[in-house]
């Protein structure tokens, strides 16, 4: 039982400190409201310490060095072999030491009330809050509570994976110390990025996809580029491959790792990429009449759906709809200003690209992939356009071959641009691009694709010569025919 004194009053309760449970914070303060932020481990989320931070910072050398020996005349100045102990240091610095009083303090800073402790649902409107010393504290929202919990990784069920002791995204971006071989599961982002990072590192890395392809949720050319990338730079890529068992007889030996084909890949570490599930199986979800342990399905204000008086939100991976930092952290701008703009009674604008609709998760997400090659794409896949029913036009440019600024960037440059277009409307449905310096090209694919800028209009914007850019040019140029 909680006592009334033990109780508190806001106008919004988050639960989770990530990324985007600190945006929504943010929002909500700016427009007057007050705010709890709720956090059971570290201020700053998974994405700070265990994800995004630690493996760009883990991948930035890496892919500089590798860079450098794509220049002729760069290429000699370097030798030797990465010193895994300066890239660690970096790590290190960037994730603070794994100390988020600087986060806790921003918190503090923007006027938040940050209260650590686990957060569970307690009715509606409600959240209960088991602080470390045991206390429960029951916080009140009278304008929304909103989900940010986010997620953590999937294990498989399979013979032998307790004794294998396998690395999750945690040790893949916390350990300092490098394994002589890793095995490395999975074929999405975190599979290839930590594959590099790795391997950069000095490991002897083996990567196993079980579809015949990485990057499957890219154009196909992307997981291709990515693949034959991984493979000159030493990686083992074994694709349409299915872990079965493993085994770790002696707890300080090695782990071996049966595949479908009978192979056995021995390996001193393995790491487990296969995907995310929702930290929805322990907020209590059962006491506002959801089912817990799931995603958390929402409208585009990211309202959970099923929820009287909609006071309920969910924001970033939990609402499963892109599990990108940078996009729950835009659904948070979104659903912050919809919680801000009706606490002051003021009507919802729930039109298409409105201020308080959530249009881009549909349409113009974008991602990159930060390996060698670097993957970088925004909107839809050809494959996915027709699957939703567009009449498209899909134009490829080998980037090394055509574009001047990319052969300026790397001797022998390798790399391929897509646009695909709505023939409709003459406007961009999707881009990628894969090769060497475009990570910093896409947010002009995400402007084009998210602002609807038509194919003719674009032609107007010049890319400055010579600059790999000029891929514009050579897609309209391929377009135009
Ligand atoms: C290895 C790796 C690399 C990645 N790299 C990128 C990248 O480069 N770019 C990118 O955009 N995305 C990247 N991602 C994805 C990104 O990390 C997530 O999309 C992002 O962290 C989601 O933010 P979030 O706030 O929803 O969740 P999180 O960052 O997971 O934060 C959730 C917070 O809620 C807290 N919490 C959970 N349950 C409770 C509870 N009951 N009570 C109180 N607090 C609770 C957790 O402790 C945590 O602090 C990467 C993911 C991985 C695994
Ligand atoms: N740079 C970035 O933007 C970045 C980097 C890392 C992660 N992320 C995000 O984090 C999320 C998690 O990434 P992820 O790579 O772990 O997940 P993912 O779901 O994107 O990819 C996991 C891969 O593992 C495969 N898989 C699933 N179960 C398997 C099994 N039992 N055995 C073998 N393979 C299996 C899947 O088919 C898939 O190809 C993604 O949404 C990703 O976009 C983003």
């Amino acid at each position: 039982m909680t006592s009334a004194e033990e109780t508190q009053e806001f106008d919004v309760v988050v639960i989770g400190a990530g990324p985007i449970g600190q945006t929504l914070a943010d929002r909500a303060r700016a427009g007057g409201l007050t705010v709890a932020v709720v956090e059971r481990e570290l201020v700053g989320g998974e994405c700070s310490y265990w994800a995004c931070i630690p493996s760009k910072a883990m991948l930035r050398p890496v892919v500089a060095i590798a860079e450098a020996t794509e220049v002729d005349g760069a290429r000699e100045a370097v030798t030797g072999s990465i010193d895994a102990k300066g890239v660690f240091g970096r790590r290190d610095r960037y994730v603070t030491g794994w100390d988020d009083s600087g986060q806790a303090d921003w918190v503090g800073s923007i006027g938040a009330t940050l209260i650590r402790g686990h957060g569970r649902l307690d009715g509606p409107r409600r959240v209960a809050v088991t602080t470390a010393d045991d206390r429960v504290l029951v916080l009140t929202a009278r304008q929304a509570v909103a989900i940010c919990t986010g997620s953590i990784a999937a294990a498989p069920d399979l013979p032998g994976i307790a004794e294998a002791r396998p690395w999750t995204n945690r040790h893949a971006t916390d350990s300092s110390v490098v394994p002589g071989r890793l095995v490395v599961v999975g074929g999405g982002p975190v599979g290839v990025e930590m594959a590099t990072a790795w391997n950069g590192l000095g490991a002897e890395v083996t990567l196993i996809a079980r579809e015949h392809g990485l990057l499957t949720q890219m154009e196909p050319f992307a997981g291709e580029l990515v693949a034959e990338g991984l493979t000159v730079a030493g990686v083992t890529v074994r694709t349409a491959s299915i872990v079965e068992s493993l085994r770790r007889p002696v707890e300080a030996g090695p782990v071996t790792v049966a595949l479908d084909n009978g192979d056995r890949v021995e390996a001193d570490e393995v790491l487990f990429a296969i995907g995310r599930i929702p930290l929805t199986g322990d907020i209590g979800l059962e006491t506002v009449g959801l089912p817990s342990g799931t995603w958390l399905e929402v409208d585009d204000t990211c309202r959970v759906r099923g929820v009287d008086d909609g006071w309920l939100y969910a924001l970033g991976d939990v609402n499963h709809r892109a599990l990108l930092t940078h996009q729950g952290k835009y659904q948070a701008r979104i659903a912050g200003q919809a919680i801000v703009d009706q606490a002051a009674d003021r009507p919802l604008d729930l039109a298409s690209w409105g201020p308080h609709v959530t249009s881009a998760d549909a349409a113009a997400v974008p991602q990159v992939v930060f390996t060698t090659p670097e993957a970088a794409s925004v909107g839809r896949t050809a494959a996915r356009a027709e699957v939703d029913g567009f009449r498209t036009r899909v134009v490829d440019v080998e980037i090394g071959d055509v574009v001047v600024g990319a052969k300026l960037y790397a001797d022998g440059y390798r790399g391929r641009a897509r646009m695909v277009v709505d023939e409709d409307t003459r406007t961009l449905l999707g881009v990628t691009f894969v090769g060497p310096g475009v990570t910093e090209l896409l947010h002009s694919a995400t402007v084009a694709v998210a602002a609807q800028v038509s194919i003719d209009r674009l032609w107007h914007a010049v890319p400055s010569f010579p600059t790999i850019s000029e891929v514009w040019l050579r897609l309209l140029e391929a377009y135009r025919g």
